[in-house]
């Protein structure tokens, strides 16, 4: 899908099963370990996205082999000096040519792949998206530094470039990761292949998207790293290389968040194949939020059903841990009986857009009362939506709440549907199907 889109509206309420494809951020993170392991890995129901795509390119140009074979990626690790997958070739890596990364949009390729970089011992220049080149980047740039990195970039932002002469000997590092969980992420992912691991503290405030540091930990545990939390926001990694993984990726719950929430908007009730028991997923705490709005929520073998209150109730939600639900949970207070408070979301900002300001304005667009804060949003819900072309600002979420809206809002168009394509570009058809009867 490129272009405009008009989505579907949904005349008498919703019913559907739909199945999503994999996490964004289990499969970027899989394949980081991947690359770092002493062993090959295979990855099964992998997400085909754009930043997974440019993820596994990014990783390639660093030396992993990684082949496909539908929903199966096999990897054989990358060549990392001083480790049992140093390579045994005469082309010493600071000898090889240097090589251009393209971050795209994606924060995980931005924030994971320069530690992965500086490890192996090669020239690497990173560049992205015209807007990935203000997301906040200056932190991992920092503490490659400090941690051994020869590291150059303009203003702490892409374009970076890691020297061939980058030593990462890790051990002790504070910083301050207010402005993103992916500064910690990155790092710890790496933190094991460091000759003295890495014990890293968070200085700054809170660290925003904790659920997708507790899945970081969770998946170095899964390669066998010794990982700890001995208090808050101290971290220590143990040195020891990763071992290969066998895994099955989750489906993308922030992805399925906004398919549920469809039920809410439209009444009805949308059921979400295969919802793990267990996830570190930010998208599982959509099962709270949806509750708040007045949903019926049964989680169950079959996966997640959600089933629409009659009248939407007004939240004031904490969505610090969960921010990147705002824009899909933003859509579901735009059609609330009264006024929401989103709040702890200061660090949307820092995201594909200023997701704050981008709501703000598209919200005024369509008639929706909304006042911007410094980090929250207050969204007074309204039945009287104006059709309005809903601009997207190249962020996928942003898609997705439009689509949501439009179930309520007939004759309203999303501008660049396509851009959708960087976490689900299946999402328009998936959307059109859920709201086709018989389907
Ligand atoms: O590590 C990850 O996979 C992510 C961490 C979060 O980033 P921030 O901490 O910058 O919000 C989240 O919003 C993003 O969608 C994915
Ligand atoms: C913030 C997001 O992405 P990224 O991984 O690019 O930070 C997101 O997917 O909502």
């Amino acid at each position: 899908m490129t272009g405009d889109w008009q989505p579907p509206v949904a005349g008498s309420g919703v019913s559907a099963s739909v199945s999503v494809p994999g996490s964004k951020s289990l499969t970027n993170r899989y394949l980081i370990l991947a690359a770092l392991a002493r062993s090959g890995s295979d990855l099964k129901g992998w997400l085909r996205s754009r930043d997974t795509l440019l993820m596994i390119e990014a990783l390639r140009r660093l030396g992993a082999v990684i082949d496909e074979d539908g929903d199966l990626l096999h990897i054989e690790p990358v060549s990392l000096p001083g480790t049992a997958t140093a390579a045994d070739s005469p082309t010493a890596a600071e000898d090889l040519p240097p090589t251009a990364i393209d971050c795209g949009l994606a924060g995980t390729v931005m924030r994971f792949i320069p530690p992965v970089a500086a490890l192996t011992g090669r020239e690497v220049v990173l560049d992205g998206d015209e807007q990935a080149r203000v997301r906040p980047m200056s932190v991992t740039v920092e503490s490659l530094r400090r941690l051994g990195g020869q590291v150059t970039s303009a203003d702490g932002m892409l374009p970076v470039t890691v020297h061939a002469s980058s030593q990462l000997r890790g051990g002790h590092l504070e910083i301050d990761a207010s402005a993103s969980s992916q500064f910690v992420s990155g790092l710890l992912l790496a933190g094991a292949v460091m000759p003295l691991g890495l014990e890293l503290v968070n200085t700054g405030a809170t660290v925003p998207s904790r659920t997708h540091v507790d899945m970081t930990l969770e998946v170095l545990r899964d390669a066998g790293v010794d990982v700890s939390e001995p208090e808050p926001e101290r971290w220590i990694v143990e040195p020891g290389q990763p071992r290969g993984l066998d895994v099955q990726v989750e489906p993308d719950l922030s992805n399925a968040a906004a398919f549920a929430a469809a039920a809410i908007a439209a009444g009805g009730t949308v059921t979400i194949a295969d919802w793990p028991a267990h996830t570190t997923q930010a998208g599982d705490g959509f099962r709270d939020i949806a509750e708040a709005f007045g949903a019926q929520v049964v989680l169950d073998r079959q996966g997640l059903h959600v089933t629409g209150p009659e009248v939407i109730s007004a939240v004031d939600l904490d969505l610090s841990a969960v921010g990147e639900l705002t824009p899909v949970v933003s859509a579901l207070a735009a059609l609330a009986d009264g006024t929401s408070q989103l709040r702890g979301i200061g660090h949307l900002r820092g995201h594909e857009t200023d997701r704050l300001a981008a709501l703000t304005r598209e919200y005024t667009g369509i008639g929706v009362d909304v006042i911007e804060h410094s980090d929250a949003l207050t969204i007074t819900g309204t039945s009287d939506l104006r059709p309005a072309l809903w601009h997207t600002y190249r962020d996928h979420r942003m898609v997705m709440a439009g689509a949501i809206l439009a179930l309520r809002n007939d004759g309203m168009v999303i501008e660049d549907a396509g851009t959708v394509a960087k976490t689900l570009p299946e999402f328009t058809h998936l959307w059109e199907a859920m709201l086709t009867p018989g389907a």
